[in-house]
């Protein structure tokens, strides 16, 4: 069995980045939405880049993002794939990757089963999918939010593409997370934060352990 993949996303600061690089984390992500207590500039992720090992991937999170803002954050040479958690179309998705040279991951609002099986639009477009749970009408943010889906609407449906869990894991419940529905992936944000857009170190190892319990 292949090794579970673990993305925390939205960090920010040198401390919290070396806490999930030592908890053994596999993918780092940070927010580039203004509306997000997560947010950073394209210089913070190139100011934090030199602290994070080749072998640890990097990847920007972004909701409809225009070709310039796209272009900004990939001249840092800080990403290794891009993150797209709006409305953006399959077709938006492929013009993004053959543009940018880089795997483009799609996440997927789930309330529903359809919602998942919507996805598969995205088959040959998209390099990842990540099931997010689909935060309420009206949010301020797109993910984030401690959210969860019901996790079984997952069971026996075939992805043909690599893929991964997201939306209101914690430490509590992302064993049982992954017993559910088998992801290689998980993504954590606001489950390992002591308030919005405030990662804790703490957490974040204990997150990873519970991910992964020997
Ligand atoms: O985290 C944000 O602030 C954010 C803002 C805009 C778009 C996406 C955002 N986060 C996306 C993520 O990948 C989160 O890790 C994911 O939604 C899970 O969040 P949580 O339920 O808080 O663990």
């Amino acid at each position: 069995m292949s090794r579970l993949a673990i993305k925390i996303c939205g960090l920010s600061t040198p401390e919290t980045v070396g806490a999930a690089i030592a908890a053994g984390a596999t993918h780092l992500g940070f927010v580039h939405f203004a509306k997000s207590p997560r947010h950073v500039e394209a210089e913070q992720l190139r100011a934090l880049a030199p602290i994070i090992p080749a072998h640890v991937e990097r990847v920007a999170v972004l909701v409809e993002p225009t070709d310039e803002m796209l272009g900004e954050l990939v001249a840092t040479n800080a990403l290794t794939a891009l993150q797209l958690h709006g409305r953006e179309s399959p077709e938006r998705v492929a013009a993004i990757r053959q543009r940018f040279g880089l795997p483009v991951w799609k996440a997927i609002s789930v309330k529903t089963r359809a919602d998942i099986d919507a996805a598969k639009a995205y088959a040959g477009a998209a390099d990842r999918l990540l099931f997010d749970a689909k935060t309420p009408d009206g949010a301020a943010l797109p993910g984030g939010m401690g959210v969860r889906f019901d996790w079984t609407l997952l069971r026996g449906v075939p992805i043909s593409i690599p893929w991964g869990l997201s939306g209101g894991l914690g430490i509590d419940n992302v064993a049982e997370a992954i017993r559910i529905t088998g992801a290689p992936m998980i993504d954590v944000s606001s489950g390992v934060e002591s308030a919005p857009g405030i990662k804790s170190v703490d957490k974040i190892m204990a997150f990873c352990k519970a991910a992964q319990p020997l």
